[in-house]
């Protein structure tokens, strides 16, 4: 199983979208998709696929259910892990706790990839999740805003260590003005941090897609035939392409990167 995270630094600028809409099509694709709400804040996967969680992260931290007990199984080929709101940071997490996840997510069998969809920000939950992941995919609009915070994000995992982190330019106007974005955010990241930055995608702006969000259905299934489900969709196949679906040993490395101290 690998672990993809999926973050952004601003807020509200589509990674939840993303994470529901690359998921599905990644299912699609014949891959088996667990999504975990990274958001131990501000919880919200569960209402984007219209699905009331019976069970959530917060009883596994409690050690009351595993993680596989608080999966559901939605009707679009992927599963939930749903976040509950108001956990503590993972930092301080007590020892007890720290072993309730760890045992619920080593309980985990059956999938090939799982998307964890961070909360905004660079909080200390977020970094965990960040570094722990296999693969990290950055979630920015072209709006400078956006960018620096990306930028910031993008510059604290490479502090930490080298890498290849993966970049959506999302709610695009101009594909030029986009382009120009992702050029200049590539571009920053390789003169003078220690990683690189690959652009896998431009998703444009569609109103589309809020109705989707109005409806709490994916938009990949009320409106799979729009450009920007497309665009999805072309992004999860450039995700998972040359990807190597087994290794539960990168389970045992996530989850000692996550909690470790
Ligand atoms: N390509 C798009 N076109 C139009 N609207 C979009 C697009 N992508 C996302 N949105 C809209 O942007 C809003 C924020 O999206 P979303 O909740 O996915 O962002 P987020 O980064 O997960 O937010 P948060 O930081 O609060 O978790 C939603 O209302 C959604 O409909």
């Amino acid at each position: 199983m690998r672990t993809l995270c999926v973050t952004s630094g601003k807020g509200g600028v589509g990674k939840t979208t993303l994470s529901v809409n690359l998921g599905i099509a990644m299912a699609r694709a014949g891959r088996r998709v667990l999504l975990l709400d990274g958001d131990l804040g501000l919880a919200n996967l569960n209402v984007m696929l219209g699905v009331i969680p019976r069970f959530t992260i917060q009883d596994v931290v409690r050690g009351q259910k595993t993680l596989d007990q608080i999966v559901i199984q939605t009707s679009y080929g992927i599963s939930l892990a749903a976040g509950a709101t108001g956990i503590a940071e993972l930092a301080d997490l007590g020892e007890e706790e720290r072993e309730n996840v760890i045992r619920g997510l080593e309980g985990l069998r059956g999938y090939d990839v799982l998307i964890i969809d961070t909360g905004a920000g660079i909080g200390d939950n977020v970094v965990r999740f960040v570094l722990a992941a296999d693969d990290v995919l950055i979630v920015t609009t072209p709006h400078p805003t956006a960018l620096t915070d990306a930028y910031g994000i993008i510059k604290t995992v490479l502090t930490h260590e080298s890498r290849a982190i993966k970049l959506i330019v999302n709610s695009v106007t101009s594909i030029r003005d986009a382009r120009s974005a992702a050029d200049r955010l590539t571009g920053v990241t390789s003169k003078f941090l220690n990683g690189t930055l690959e652009c896998i995608g431009y998703i444009p702006f569609d109103s589309l897609v809020e109705k989707s969000i109005m409806k709490q259905q994916p938009h990949l299934v009320l409106h799979p035939t729009s450009t920007s489900a497309q665009r999805m969709q072309e992004a999860a196949m450039r995700l998972i392409g040359g990807q190597v679906a087994d290794s539960k040993p990168g389970l045992g490395r996530f989850l000692q990167k996550l909690l470790g101290q």
